[in-house]
């Protein structure tokens, strides 16, 4: 799968944050039995990587790393089995060793220089973090706009009742959020319902 394939896969990537391990698969489960395939795990617990080996294995889960920051995260990440990256920014030596690993690799950029940056090491396909604070819609907007073979995942602060006002833009092919993947312990038939939700939203 290329990151393209993988932003399409479903409108939203659930951004998740797990703290105890235990969480991990009934999370997965949920997130799946509600349409919402591709799971980002963001290494920012203990348990992470340990997360990301236990959702690989629920049936239809593609399992991804998130906040992976340099290039320890993403050996780390790669070893723990994880089907693509997603990075808060774009750093040369980060962005050079996931093009070097051929790992689907979705970069945070937030002004037009990170974007050429991405461009020079091939790379077309970005999340735009933080989406609402970098300055939601409009600011995504224009930074499309000399950017016509780009695609985005905004992701910050995006929620069920903005979601589709960022899927209506061509060049956004999926939003990132936390909303479907609250934290703490997990309500299966409530992540569920948030799954399918934001697997029914459109542009
Ligand atoms: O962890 C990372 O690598 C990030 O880049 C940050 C997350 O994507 C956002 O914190 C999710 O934002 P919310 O949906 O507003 O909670």
């Amino acid at each position: 799968m290329t990151i393209a394939d993988i932003m399409r896969t479903a409108p939203v990537i659930p951004v998740i944050v797990v703290d105890e391990l235990e969480q991990a698969e009934p999370l997965a489960r949920a997130l799946v039995a509600g349409g919402l395939s591709v799971l980002e795990v963001t290494l920012r617990t203990p348990v992470a990587l340990e997360a990301i080996r236990a959702m690989s294995k629920v049936d239809g889960a593609i399992v991804g790393a998130g906040t992976v920051t340099n290039q320890q995260d993403l050996a780390d990440a790669i070893d723990a089995g994880s089907k693509f990256i997603v990075s808060p920014g774009l750093t040369e030596p980060l962005g050079k060793a996931a093009v070097g690993e051929r790992i689907p690799f979705l970069p945070g950029i937030a002004n037009a220089g990170d974007i050429m940056r991405g461009l020079d090491l091939g790379l077309t396909h970005f999340k735009f973090f933080p989406a609402m604070a970098a300055g939601g819609l409009p600011a995504l907007k224009a930074l499309a706009a000399p950017f016509g073979q780009c695609r985005f995942c905004p992701t910050g602060g995006i929620s069920i009742s903005n979601a589709s006002e960022w899927l209506a833009f061509d060049s956004v092919l999926c939003v990132g959020g936390s909303w479907v993947a609250p934290r703490g312990p997990v309500d299966e038939q409530k992540v569920v319902e948030l799954a399918r939700e934001a697997a029914a939203l459109t542009g």
